[in-house]
This record gives structure tokens, sequence and C-alpha cells, in this order.
């Protein structure tokens, strides 16, 4: 197979560059450093034990951070801590070390020439016997900070090495005896200091800062650069599996081998080799007429593995004890790499997007598998696949595509900036090409809108002047979306196309649904405000829209659950339901209410149980519109009151079921008023069927199969429970009949 210009591009990085290191180490004599502590006076170096007792007893235990938090956890860390306001650095010395320093670390850690760096003090830590500082990462504390540097102060110890983990490589470093040991280390390095076996370990902590400065590349490889992304951004894709030739891909996705989080994402931070490959791309973008950005991936990679000591089968694989480290990876299956976030292009900031890359966008000199995973898990034999491991990375991510096709490339992803552009377009008055522009998104919105948020969206529809691309760019939303802030643009949507085009697209909205409606009757608590804002805005009709879209909704609703016989699923639906009807009500207008009220009244007497709570949530405000409804519910409760109370010996259950000859029995045996119990030998399809009639129905019989004899049995007898249930019904018709009485007047 051909070399493709991605992997050729990949190919120019590999070994063709001053490998920068990822952490690195120097000494320095001690006499240049005069460190002076408040409380404990001069520290004389090496450091014995007076002078660390000294130490302690001015220093804290220290904290570490996880998250947004900080934490004191002597389980992940114990050490003593001194902030810098405890202590000062100097001598005449220090200081032109210092520059010294951090020029041989900038070199050894691979940044460009141009780049300062600066050391800002973060702590003096002291170490005691058995104190340690378990794996983790440095939080970025300064936008600016890119590294670690450790000064480790001579003294006598064993134990407490400090230990560098990067992309599966690691290092430990000690600290001498008479001379200061300086480590510097980027700050997405794990690392840890094991245990302090005898002695004290002192240590300056320092975040380095870097300054900016952009590195000019070398020529030569750049116009090779160029020549690949352009041949890329011409030639059309295969996909991994062949099959027929796809468009020429839209963007290519180039992965970094650092490490960054989003607040340290900048083209001038960039550590080590990243920073020398990105000048170098960039430039070669630029040549190739391509934009580029900054961004953030997840990667997943599932592979076939096989056990490090080969197989030894033995009919199956023990999954609680397998360790993700015991396998080695032999086959790449798939991987799947996602986009959540990139810088804009004027690089003032970024955004959150959302964009799945396909594999043939993606290029990278180092591959993931040769990099720490931040997850692994083993998954075991999966069909056609041998045993396979899943792996997780987060990798940063250098994304180019063509100048020309830069607003789809951004839409994809669902770029707020993208909708910018056509705002401004709009704003211009040039709504040809807004709307050019706008109808290249349809391919692929109904991914992209969501995370494009719906309040810039409208006000571009609203723009355009074509009802048709504006309706393509409001399809993939979902009324639950819909909040107050939109009431004005939506008012705006629907001045300019009518409301025959807001029915349309609203319809659409309250069609989008999520498998189960808690998101809705959250919503819907929203909606007498939203309506308010429609009516302020001048389109109360585009309010009746609304209303008339959730009681269509809630009228779906009530008829299921009203219609479902098991009172222990069907009250706390129907009860569920009561706010969202108060809520409707409220923010529907006087003839929608009407309406609602007289649609009420059509539905089975079981509703009682959604209308109550909700009468009882508004009977202090007393509002208008619950009269009629309030009157239905007397009227109901006294009908049901009315009917004779059932006798003490009276055991008929009224049932009817799907009509088949099983039922027809079934509901004979029911129906007697003195028959308790029926012995019924049935085979097992009859039985199943009796079973699932008078469960669904919740019916007050116990049925049980007698396994005996051919067929079994199925005895079936009525329990006590028609009575007490009949009873609980009939004192709760009471005590609500009761309230209403007092609570409404004229009800009766
Ligand atoms: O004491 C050391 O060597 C390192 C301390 C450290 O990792 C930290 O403070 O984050
Ligand atoms: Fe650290």
């Amino acid at each position: 197979m051909k070399t493709t210009a991605r992997e050729r591009l990949a190919r120019l990085f590999a070994g063709a560059e001053p490998a920068g290191s990822f952490s690195a180490q120097m000494t320095a004599p001690a006499q240049v450093l005069e460190l002076e502590v408040s409380g404990a006076g001069r520290v004389r170096l090496p450091v014995r034990a007076p002078m660390a007792k000294k130490l302690i007893a001015v220093a804290r235990p220290a904290m570490f951070g996880r998250g947004e938090k900080t934490l004191t956890d002597t389980s992940v860390r114990d050490t003593w801590e001194l902030t810098p306001d405890q202590f000062t650095l100097g001598g005449s010395g220090w200081t032109a070390l210092l520059d010294g320093v951090l020029e041989h670390f900038r070199d050894e850690l691979g940044l460009p020439r141009r780049t300062r760096l600066r050391a800002e003090p973060h702590s003096m830590l002291v170490y005691g016997k058995g104190q340690f500082f378990l794996p983790h990462q440095d939080s970025e504390k300064h936008d600016a900070m890119i590294a670690t540097l450790v000064v480790s102060l001579p003294s006598v110890h064993t134990g407490g090495e400090l230990v560098i983990d990067h992309a599966g490589e690691s290092r430990s470093y000690r600290a001498s005896r008479e001379d200061l040991t300086l480590v510097a280390f980027y700050s997405d390095c794990r690392h840890e200091v094991t245990p302090v076996r005898s002695g004290y370990r002192l240590t300056l902590t320092f975040n380095l800062l870097a300054d900016t400065g952009t590195s000019a590349p070398d020529a030569g490889p750049v116009t090779e650069m160029a020549d690949c992304l352009a041949e890329h951004f011409a030639t059309p894709a295969t996909s991994r599996f062949g099959g027929r030739d796809l468009d020429p891909p839209n963007r290519l996705v180039f992965l970094l081998d650092h490490e960054y989080t989003q607040r340290g994402l900048g083209w001038r931070r960039l550590k080590g080799v990243d920073a020398d490959r990105a000048a170098s791309l960039r430039a070669a973008a630029e040549r190739a007429g391509c934009e580029t950005v900054l961004a953030l991936a997840e990667v997943k990679e599932t592979w076939d593995v096989e056990p490090s000591g080969g197989y030894q089968w033995n009919g199956y694989y023990d999954e609680d004890d397998t360790d993700p480290d015991d396998y080695q990876l032999t086959d790449l299956i798939d991987d799947e790499i996602t986009l959540g976030w990139w810088t804009r292009p004027d690089s003032m900031g970024g955004e959150s997007i959302s964009l799945h890359v396909r594999d043939h966008e993606v290029c990278a000199t180092t591959p993931s598998k040769a990099l720490e995973p931040y997850e692994s898990e083993y998954e075991g034999y999966m069909g056609n696949y041998g045993n396979t491991l899943d792996r997780w990375y987060r990798r940063a991510a250098i994304v180019m595509w063509p100048r020309e096709r830069a607003f789809a490339a951004r839409a994809e992803a669902g770029s707020q900036w993208a909708l910018h552009e056509l705002h401004d377009r709009i704003e211009a008055g040039d709504w040809a090409g807004a709307r050019a522009a706008a109808e290249l998104l349809a391919p692929f919105w109904h991914r992209a809108a969501p995370q494009a948020g719906l309040l810039d969206v409208l006000g571009v529809a609203a723009g355009l002047r074509a009802a048709g691309t504006a309706t393509m760019l409001l399809e993939p939303f979902r009324v639950e979306t819909l909040t107050q802030e939109h009431a004005a643009g939506l008012a705006a949507a629907a001045g300019r196309y009518g409301e025959k085009w807001t029915q349309d697209v609203i319809n659409g909205w309250f069609g989008q649904r999520r498998q189960y409606g808690t998101d809705r009757r959250e919503w819907v608590e929203g909606l007498p405000g939203l309506c308010e804002a429609l009516r302020v805005a001048g389109r109360p009709e585009v309010a009746r829209l609304l209303t008339a879209g959730t009681w269509r909704w809630l009228h779906d609703e009530l008829r299921t659950w009203t219609a479902t016989a098991r009172t222990d699923i069907r009250r706390p639906q129907l009860e569920q339901l009561s706010s969202p009807l108060v809520r409707l009500l409220d923010a529907a207008g006087e003839t929608q209410r009407e309406e609602i009220s007289a649609a009420l009244r059509g539905c089975a007497d079981t509703v009682v149980e959604c209308l109550m709570p909700a009468l009882r949530s508004v009977a202090s405000r007393r509002t208008s519109g619950f009269d009629e409804i309030a009157r239905d519910c007397a009227q109901r409760l006294a009908a049901i009151l009315a009917q004779p109370q059932r006798e003490d010996d009276d055991w008929s259950i009224a049932w009817t079921g799907c009509r088949c000859e099983l039922c027809d029995m079934l509901g004979t045996f029911l129906g007697s008023r003195t028959q308790r119990t029926f012995e019924w030998p049935l085979a097992k399809d009859g039985r199943r069927h009796v079973h699932t009639q008078i469960d669904s129905a919740d019916l007050t019989v116990r049925h049980q199969t007698r396994r005996q004899g051919r067929p079994y049995t199925l005895v079936l007898t009525k329990t006590d429970e028609l009575f007490t249930r009949a009873a609980t019904a009939r004192r709760n018709a009471e005590a609500d009949l009761a309230w209403l009485t007092a609570t409404w007047d004229d009800v009766t």
C-alpha cells in the first residue's frame, strides 16, 4: 500500500529533531545559596538534624490539590511545608546561578531557544523519616506554568527519591549530600517522592513559567510538509477497511506528545518536541493555505492482546485476576478520537466542541500506545476478536484545514465561532453569503447543533431570511432546550416566517423526545415564564403553540397512566404529572384553560390521582382556572362514594381479560360472589397466560402452581386485600371530598 501524505508527514518528524527530554538534572555548589527562614534563622548547608527540627517547628502539614479542592491527607502526601513568605533566597551567586540553570533546563527540555523560563518559588518541603508524596501531577497554578523545578538541599538521608514518569519511561533522582541538586520536569509528568528511611530530605520547589517568544523553524522540511498538507487535502480518502474512496478529508489532526490542560494549551506554551513540531507545521500550513488551531483530544484504542507469558489456555480467563499490564498488545482493532475543546483562530481563548475524527484525518509521530493511558480496561473475549484491552488517552493536537473550508470545518464541531461568522455576515447585510454558508451545514448539522446552543442559532435563523434554511438550523433541537432567554429570538423568527412555519418547527421540537419524561416535566416548570416573555415580545400565538404542544403531550401521558391497572405504578406517575398540569394551566390563556378542563372531564376516574395533588398545591392561591377542576373532582368522588359498599360476604371481582377461553373462565371465577378458590389443572402456556393477566391487572388473587400430576394445577385464591383495598379507597375518597368541600366554595 502506498504511503499517504499524512504518514509521510508524521515520519518527517521522527528522529529529525533534537529530542528534548521530559526531565533533567544538574548540581550546583551549595555555597551560592543563602537561605533565611523566619523563626528558624539562617539555614546552613548541608542541613543537619537540629535545623531540620527547627524548620518543622515553623512548618505546617502539606496540602495537596485534587480538582478544585485543596486537602490535607497524610495517606497521599505526608511532609512539612513552608510557604514562600516564610523564606528568602539570596546571595550574590544565587541569581546568577538561577539564570544559568534556567537556560540549561530550557535546552535540556527541548524548548525553543527564544523561550525565557522564570522560576517562581512555590514551597519549601521537609520530609522526616517515613514521610513521602504519592504519584501525582502538579496542577498548573499559573497560566504560563510549564514545568516544575525541585531544588534539593544537601543533607544526609536515605530513601526520599524523586521518581518522574513520562510516556512509560521512569527516572529516579537522588539528592547529593554536599551540593544542591536541581531537577526540572514538565507539568504533565507524574512524579512521586518515595518514603524517607532515615535522616531528613529538604527541597525548595518552584513553578517554571515560560515567557513568550515564538521560534522560527528551519526552512528545509517546511516545504516538504506543505506539500504533504496540500496532497492530504486534495486526495480522496480511503477508509481503514478499504472500500470505495471517500471525499478528500476536511481536516488533519496531528497528535502531540505532551499532555496539556485546557488552560495550559497555547502556541507559546508547547513543551519539548511539540514546540518545534508546531512551529514547523504552522509554517507549512501557512504555505499550504491552511488554518491551524490547537485542540484537546480523547483517544480510545481497542487492542487485541495476548497474555505476556504466552497463552496458557485453561478454558477461561479469570477476569478478576487480570492486570492490564500483563498483556502484550498485538493488533489495533479500533480507535476513536474525539476533540472536545479547541483554541480560536485568533488564539484568544478557546471553546468547547464535540467532533468525532475519522482515522484518515489523524496523524501522529508518536503512536498513542507509546504513551501512558489514563485508563485501561480488560474486556475479555470479544467474539471475533481474541481478548481485548481498551485504553483511553488524553492528547493534545494541532488541527489544520484549508482556509476556504474553515467555516464548515469549524461548524461541524459545533463551534460558536462558526455561528458568529454567520451572524456577522447577516449584520453586514450579506444574506446570500450567510445563506450559502448555512447550507453547507446541512449534512452534519443534526449532530453538531446541540453543541452550538439554541440562542445563537435562533438569532441566525431569524436573520437569514430563508425559511427552509432556518428550519434546517432549528430542526435538531428539542423543546426541552427552550428557556425564557430564547423568547426574543423565537419571537423574532416567528415574526419573520409566520405562524405556519413556527408551528412546524415547534411541533418538531415536541416530537424529539427522550425515552423518559422527566426532563420534559422539568421543562414545563419554566413554561409560564417563557410564555409570558413571548407575550411581552408581542407573540402570544407562539406561547399558544407551546401550551398546545405541552397539552398534547400531557394528555397522552394522562391517557396512558389513568388506564394503568396497577396502583403502585399508576399513582406515582399521575402524581408526578400534577405539577406540570398546574404550570401548564398557569401558562395557558383563558380559552385554552377551558379546553383543558373539558378534556380532563373526559379522562377516566383515576385522573383524580393527578388532580387532587394539583389542587392541593394551588389551594393557597385559589387560581380561578382550577374551580372547574375542583368541581369535577368533587363530582367524581361523590359518585364513587354513592356506590354501595362491598358487603362482607361479597367476593366478586369485576374483570374482563382478553376474551380468550381462559380469560372467560378466569372471569367467571372472579365474578362469583361466593367462590374464593379455584383449582385449575392447566398446562404451562395456559398457566403463564393466567399469571400474566392477574399480575398486570393487579388482582387481589394469589396464584400458585401445585406441581403434582399432569398437567400441574393452578391454585387461585382471592385474598382479604379485596376488602382492605376497597376500604382504603373509600377512606381516601371521603378525605379528599371533605378537603375539597372545606377548601373550595361551591364545589358541590
Ligand atoms: O519534594 C519534592 O521533591 C517534590 C514535591 C512535589 O512533588 C510537589 O510539591 O508537588
Ligand atoms: Fe509535585
